[in-house]
């Protein structure tokens, strides 16, 4: 029923978005410029989305349809998705061009329902020299060194969330989102885990979560236009909050802390003249939402996908366990994991490289040609739509043989540049990668030293969403050891 559900909103959505983006690119001549380039644009208007989204919630994913057309035409193709008339490109080479990007040669091309969202000055739309100093003011804070503050916020929760989890049938998708977005919360603002602003701040996050995949219509019941009212509910918190900081109430030592007294424009004496360390407040608020945004589902899907991996692959449990085992033993002082021991976990981090390349969850990186190049002997026009296929990056056998494998020990040596792309790469790398690792090797410490757990359902099929996730949520019982 949901199923049906899903996919008869899927289809209307595809169809609508479809008509009105096609008939702009068809406008400016799109389909016959791309003439030169191998692939077929599937049916009129709607292109080839069925098979699009059909293929990419079935278990090997969107890796299906990619590795179909790459047998027929070779490592670049073009076709019309989603109502975009797009190229997908794969490849080391290919990666090492679009991710490298050099003078502005792309950019990051969201869909209109997220640039609508996100603000003009979100990090995700900016290009060139603003992108540059926008990942400067935010680098500090999101440094190892700078996480340090939050370490025991994270392993205390992870204490708190693990000892709900025995005795009942526990969604780990669903846990792994209420985690991630309090530690998110907590560190951006120092919100409080449980209580009315923490509920608020969830439900408006939903929301604006769920308007990126929605028609792009700001028409009162539908979903873009919740999300709209949703980011304006969460700006006025964050107005609210700014204004207390500003009048030295409710000081503490956050993310927002941290732009404002360094980066805020309010507090300076401005002479006319562009000051390129200062914010002004909506800068501020939307790259907050940028990182709540870009931070929160995929560490989500990150944390559920190991714990399933996993369960799946005892040998690894138990070589992670042991590491683990291991840490608790060398303590001397003690019984709390410490900051020192999370930075050295090394099995651990291959551990979350071989998920991310597993699942690739961000399974195509998306950019707007900003101007004319090549690519594998094929000429790229500027203002096409062109996406970097990660999924196919990820599962080449040349470089990972048997790539269906869960095997950690892939990592044990230096892999060629641009065959894992796990967090990106070039300067719009995930910025956010240390936030990431520290909260995924919190958590896995006290699941693997504590408990042990059973799935309950074996389906391998994904969600349909931009972030790959398990469609069954990854249900499982749970016992202490
Ligand atoms: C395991 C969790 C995560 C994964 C797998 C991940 C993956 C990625 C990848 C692959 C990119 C590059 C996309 C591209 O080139 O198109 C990216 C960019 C980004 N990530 Fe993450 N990310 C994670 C967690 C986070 C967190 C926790 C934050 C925020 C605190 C964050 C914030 C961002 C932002 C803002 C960008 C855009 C950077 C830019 O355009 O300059 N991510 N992420």
């Amino acid at each position: 029923m949901e199923l049906s559900i899903f996919m008869i909103t899927a289809l209307v959505s595809i169809l609508v978005v479809s008509v009105f983006f096609v008939f702009k690119c068809w406008f400016w001549g799109t389909p016959k410029a791309m003439e030169d380039i191998p692939g077929s644009l599937g049916w009129p208007i709607v292109g080839e989305s069925f098979s699009f989204i059909s293929e990419f919630s079935s278990p090997s994913g969107i890796y299906s349809f990619m590795s179909k057309r790459q047998q027929r035409y070779g490592k670049v193709f073009k076709s019309l998705v989603l109502g975009r008339f797009t190229v997908f490109m794969t490849g080391r080479e290919a990666s090492k061009i679009l991710l490298t990007g050099k003078d502005g040669m792309v950019s990051l091309n969201l869909f209109y329902t997220g640039q609508q969202v996100l603000g003009p000055t979100s990090l995700l739309q900016t290009t060139g020299e603003a992108h540059k100093r926008l990942r400067r003011l935010i680098a500090e804070p999101l440094s190892v060194d700078g996480l340090k503050k939050y370490f025991h916020f994270i392993n205390s929760l992870t204490i708190e969330t693990l000892e709900q989890w025995p005795g009942r049938t526990v969604l780990v998708l669903e846990e792994a989102s209420t985690f991630t977005l309090k530690v998110i919360g907590h560190m951006i603002m120092s919100l409080e885990p449980s209580g009315e602003e923490q509920e608020k701040f969830r439900a408006n996050f939903k929301l604006i979560s769920s308007s990126f995949a929605s028609l792009p219509f700001k028409i009162p019941g539908t979903a873009f236009h919740r999300g709209i009212k949703a980011r304006d509910r969460m700006y006025a918190m964050l107005d609210s909050i700014i204004l207390k900081r500003r009048n030295g109430e409710g000081f503490q030592q956050d993310f927002l802390e941290s732009l404002v007294t360094k980066h805020s424009k309010n507090l300076v004496e401005t002479s006319g003249g562009e000051d390129d360390n200062k914010l002004t407040d909506k800068q501020l608020k939307d790259n907050i939402l940028t990182l709540l945004v870009a931070g929160h589902d995929t560490t989500t899907a990150a944390l559920t996908w190991l714990i399933k991996f996993l369960g799946e692959n005892p040998v690894v449990l138990e070589q992670l366990r042991d590491e683990h085992i291991q840490i608790q033993r060398n303590r001397t002082n003690g019984t709390n994991l410490t900051w020192a021991e999370v930075n050295n976990m090394p099995y651990t981090a291959k551990v979350i490289n071989e998920t991310l390349r597993r699942a690739t969850i961000l399974p195509w990186f998306s950019r707007k040609a900003a101007q004319d190049f090549d690519i594998d002997g094929y000429k790229i026009k500027k203002g096409w739509s062109v996406n970097l296929d990660v999924v196919s990056i990820h599962h080449d056998p040349e470089v990972f043989p048997n790539p269906g494998k869960f095997d950690p020990s892939r990592f044990d040596g230096l892999l060629k540049p641009f065959s894992f792309l796990g967090f990106g790469s070039g300067p719009r790398m995930c910025p956010g990668i240390n936030l990431a690792k520290l909260e995924i090797s919190i958590f896995i410490h006290h699941l693997v030293c504590r408990y042990k757990w059973k799935a309950l359902d074996k389906d391998d099929s994904v969600q349909p969403t931009l972030v790959r996730m398990p469609r069954n949520k990854y249900p499982i019982v749970v016992e202490t050891l």
